[in-house]
């Protein structure tokens, strides 16, 4: 290399430390992924020590994405990155989402139980003048203190997720651009996977930590990974501060955000069909994370797990987790060294890895060890797919696929699983089955669904259209999980009475939920994907969006 050409470097041309960045942002976004779901694998306690009923409990759980789709945060939060720029935006997201999980925090804490805080929230915010009359409230009368002042958290934490999300792609695409982007991509959408399979695994072992329930244990372990996650944000801020004083270029100048780009997007009927499939896909698969656990908990037998000692608890648990690196390891290896025998052995070593994580699980026999390996088939083959659209195309397909197996999944976990209640090992096996075959879509959909946006809208204002994508999936985000606890206690009238009434302890309550009308309900999403999925292939067809079309042509 010549002085010249030492010169002209940049941090971005050196590979090592472009994938620093990448690690920062995607280790930031594994962080707010695990927040994201850290009460998903608790329902039951937060029902059992909080008396959360599944109403409260979908309620405060959609809350994430109120502000976001009511207030229109997602909009400004677009507005902002186009104004503010990558760096100031991504440490901005990071600390909104602190302050929000701080006051979720402390409002599942038993210090928030008793105080004052929690007798003004029991006597106020039961109405809220004109959401309630549209039905559309995040708060109720009567619904528990605790959960109210979870809600606000989890709204202020809502925004700056889906803030970060969208700076994260911005700054991939600052770094990356002409490079490894796909991949770079791909590698952050798995990493944002095994966060949900870290919090379903981690976050009832911090609950049950010494054979004594503390809720608030978890939430804390994610407020601890959400500071972490601010500290990555500050270290990107200054790599991408000296990027910028290397290339003399101001940020994000050249893409500036104006709202007639708005109206150029909406009068896209491809983004609009590209836009309600996105919103029906990720209100059956992301709400559901939400109640699949406890699903699991109502349907299957579970052996009693000892409680007295950590490592007789929780070894199992460690190294099914250790297992799962090693899956996403092999997956990432394999596509970083883009070698088609080396991709087929490491595959086939995660397939085998995989298969003792199943039999682990099936050893250990509670339901979040068995629900974690949904992301993790989704860590290892979202990134091959990702190439296989790249040099293939056929992403019109992959998303009716896609739709397919959701649909079949639901109606398995609605029908099928019910039937083997009594039969531990027909049921766990059934179980298994039907979760790595829904994780199997979730690699189809967000594989084909996120490189297809670029080929209905401008390239200028793919910022915008990101951010619009995410405002409508955030009302799916926002219903569904509310509509799961709701439809839940209207269909198990008898099981609420008898709580109610003291027939049953909250704790026998808490895993004795019928699930078919919810399954049932995210199997029509999944039906209503899949006639979109088929129109988007016929508009394809016509009008040539070029939907089939691989990304790269040789
Ligand atoms: N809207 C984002 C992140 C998200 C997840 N749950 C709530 N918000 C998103 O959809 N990202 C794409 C993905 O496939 O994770």
């Amino acid at each position: 290399m010549t002085t010249t050409d030492k010169i002209h470097q940049t941090l971005r041309d050196s590979a090592g430390m472009r994938w620093l960045v990448l690690l920062l942002l995607a280790f930031a976004m594994f962080c707010s992924y695990i927040f994201m779901d850290i009460l998903s694998p608790i329902k039951d306690l937060m029902q059992s020590t909080r008396g959360w009923d599944s109403t409260a409990f979908g309620t405060m759980q959609g809350s994430e994405t109120f502000l976001n789709v009511f207030v229109f945060f997602l909009i400004f939060a677009g507005i902002i990155l186009d104004k503010m720029g990558v760096r100031f935006t991504a440490i901005l997201s990071g600390a909104v989402m602190l302050v929000g999980a701080t006051i979720n925090w402390y409002a599942v804490t038993d210090a928030f139980q008793g105080s004052g805080l929690q007798t003004w929230f029991t006597n106020n915010l039961n109405y809220i003048p004109g959401f309630d009359e549209l039905g559309i409230s995040p708060f109720y009368r009567g619904m528990p203190a605790s959960a109210k002042f979870a809600a606000i958290g989890f709204m202020i934490f809502g925004c700056g997720v889906e803030m970060a999300g969208i700076t994260v792609s911005r700054g991939i695409v600052k770094w990356f651009k002409g490079r490894e982007m796909a991949l770079a991509m791909g590698s952050e959408m798995a990493l944002a996977r095994l966060g949900v399979a870290t919090c379903m695994i981690f976050s009832p072992v911090f609950a049950k930590l010494g054979g004594v329930i503390d809720v608030s244990r978890s939430v804390a372990f994610g407020v601890v990974l959400l500071l972490i996650a601010l500290i990555m944000f500050i270290v990107y801020f200054f790599m991408d501060k000296k990027l910028d004083e290397q290339t003399g270029e101001a940020e994000e100048k050249d893409d500036p955000f104006k709202i007639s780009d708005l109206g150029t997007i909406l009068s896209s009927g491809g983004f609009w069909l590209v836009a309600l499939l996105c919103v029906l896909y990720y209100s059956a698969i992301f709400p559901f994370q939400k109640y699949a656990v406890n699903m699991l908990q109502c349907n299957l037998v579970f052996k009693e797990v000892p409680t007295d000692s950590f490592w007789a608890t929780n070894t199992v648990t460690i190294l099914q987790y250790c297992i799962m690196l090693v899956v996403a390891g092999a997956s990432f290896a394999s596509n970083f060294m883009k070698k088609a025998s080396m991709k087929y052995g490491l595959l086939t070593l995660a397939g085998v890895l995989l298969t003792v994580f199943c039999y682990m699980g099936y050893m250990r026999q509670s339901a979040e060890t068995v629900f974690a390996v949904f992301p993790l088939l989704a860590v290892g083959i979202t990134p091959i797919l990702g190439n296989y659209v790249d040099h293939k195309g056929k992403a019109a397909s992959m998303l009716m696929i896609g739709s397919m197996l959701l649909v079949l999944c639901h109606l398995t976990f609605a029908f099928v699983l019910p039937e083997f209640r009594d039969n531990a090992v027909g049921g766990v096996v059934i179980a298994y089955l039907t979760i790595l075959v829904l994780g199997a879509s979730f690699s189809l959909v967000p594989a084909s669904l996120w490189p297809s946006v670029p080929k209905l809208v401008d390239a200028k204002i793919i910022g915008s259209a990101y951010a619009l994508i995410f405002w409508v999936q955030n009302i799916g985000l926002w219903l569904f999980p509310l509509l799961i606890g709701k439809v839940l206690d209207k269909t198990n009238t008898q099981l609420v009475a008898d709580l109610k009434n003291g027939v049953i302890t909250p704790e026998e309550a808490a895993v004795s939920y019928d699930y078919t009308a919810p399954l049932v309900m995210l199997a029509c999403l999944g039906v209503a994907a899949l006639v979109l999925g088929f129109i988007l292939k016929v508009v394809d067809k016509k009008k040539g969006l070029g939907l089939e079309e691989p990304n790269i042509k040789a």
